[in-house]
């Protein structure tokens, strides 16, 4: 903790250290690495309780003014672009669709910082209802969560039946025009055996399907190695059915690996962050519903952003503290080292 003075009141917020840092208005880390792509959460609520995330009850509430307000993630947006060299944002959650002024946040963003891709990852509940409206205020493209199109399957996956809601959101989005769309399923022993069917639904939809190692940030804490299932176990499983030529990456940061699949355009993605791991490439740099920074998925060091913003902090001040977190960050997830820990946050809230 670093006492800062920013005048009347003084305040405390946690600063970290600048210390060896080369002189740039970039977020870089002592490993070479540039941050440009925020992923900015904006919610814990969630209207699915996906087993490899949520506890059942869903997670401890947030009290509304620890939020930040749509006007305050705005800003942090702008100074993100502006100042420290963001180029993509990414809304995320918990649900993004439970937050009333979605709309009202993307629009801001669009008008502060015109021409930078406005994202969403999704589990699509509702977006039947908004798509036209978010389109309209400026989100470009939405990947949506989705593992299983069997709609008992999915309703036990997340606790919810609402499949025929996701459905209808997929297609909205689609009208709407927030393209490429993309699906993302978490990689499970009970929906293995399905990942094919899937991926032939997502063919025939034609979106981007992308199969994602599960990673040890489900808040029941149940993710064990020796049951996840890999990336090469689900490469011979879709070999049984498919005739898949890899491809490779989109560029060297993005976390899906890409196989041409039939000998067709389409493509099927594999995000291996635990057996294939990116981190020496990552490129992102998050932001909780809270306004904290958080340089990696799994550290549970964050910079307190909000209490800064809240006490008067100037733009140029806020750019220096995002700085300080993304210096600090460490060189991975640290899944394999003998003495890991997964961090006290889970995925939903996180912001994954
Ligand atoms: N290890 C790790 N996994 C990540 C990270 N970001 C996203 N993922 C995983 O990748 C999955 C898909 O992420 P998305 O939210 O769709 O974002 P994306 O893959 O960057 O999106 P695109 O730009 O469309 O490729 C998430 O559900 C996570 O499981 C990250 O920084 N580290
Ligand atoms: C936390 S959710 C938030 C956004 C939205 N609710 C959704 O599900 O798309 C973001 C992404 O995290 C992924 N995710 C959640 N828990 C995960 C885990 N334990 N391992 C890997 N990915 C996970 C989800 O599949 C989803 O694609
Ligand atoms: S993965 Fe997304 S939809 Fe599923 S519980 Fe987590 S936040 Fe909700
Ligand atoms: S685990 Fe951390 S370092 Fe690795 S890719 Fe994800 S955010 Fe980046």
């Amino acid at each position: 903790m670093t006492v800062v003075s920013m005048g009347i009141p003084t305040v405390r917020f946690d600063a970290a250290s600048l210390a060896g840092r080369p002189e740039t208005d970039l977020l870089v880390d002592r490993f070479g690495r540039v941050a440009r792509d925020l992923r900015v959460s904006i919610t814990e609520k969630c209207s699915l309780r996906c087993t490899y995330c949520m506890p059942e009850e869903g997670l401890p509430a947030i009290a509304a003014e620890d939020l930040l307000s749509a006007d305050e993630i705005v800003r942090v947006v702008g100074i993100g672009v502006e100042r420290v060299g963001i180029r993509e944002v990414r809304f995320t959650g918990g649900e993004p669709l439970m937050r009333s002024d979605l709309e009202k946040i993307i629009a801001g963003c669009a008008a502060r910082v015109p021409g930078i891709p406005l994202a969403m990852t999704t589990n699509a509940v509702g977006l039947e209802h908004r798509a036209a409206k978010l389109a309209a205020a400026g989100l470009t493209r939405v990947n949506v969560s989705l593992d299983s199109v069997d709609r008992a399957h999915f309703a036990e996956l997340t606790r919810r039946d609402r499949l025929p809601s996701v459905l209808a959101g997929i297609r909205a989005a689609a009208v709407a025009g927030l393209a490429p769309l993309k699906v993302n399923a978490v990689l499970m022993r009970e929906t293995l055996h399905g990942a094919a069917d899937l991926l032939q639904w997502c063919l025939d939809a034609g979106v981007e399907l992308r199969f994602i190692e599960q990673m040890p940030l489900d808040a029941d804490h149940a993710w064990a190695r020796e049951n996840m299932v890999t990336a090469a176990e689900l490469l011979s499983v879709l070999s049984e059915r498919f005739e898949l030529a890899a491809i490779g990456r989109e560029d060297p940061s993005a976390p899906a690996e890409e196989w041409r699949v039939n000998g067709t355009e389409m493509t099927v993605g594999i995000i291996a962050s635990v057996t294939r791991s990116f981190c020496s490439d990552c490129d992102r740099t998050r932001m909780t519903a809270e306004g904290t920074i958080r340089s990696c998925l799994f550290s549970d060091r964050e910079v307190d952003l909000r209490a800064a913003l809240r006490a008067g902090a100037s733009d140029d001040e806020l750019a220096d503290l995002w700085r300080g977190a993304m210096w600090n960050k460490w060189a991975g997830h640290g899944i394999d080292a003998a003495d890991f820990v997964p961090p006290e946050r889970s995925m939903g809230a996180i912001g994954g």
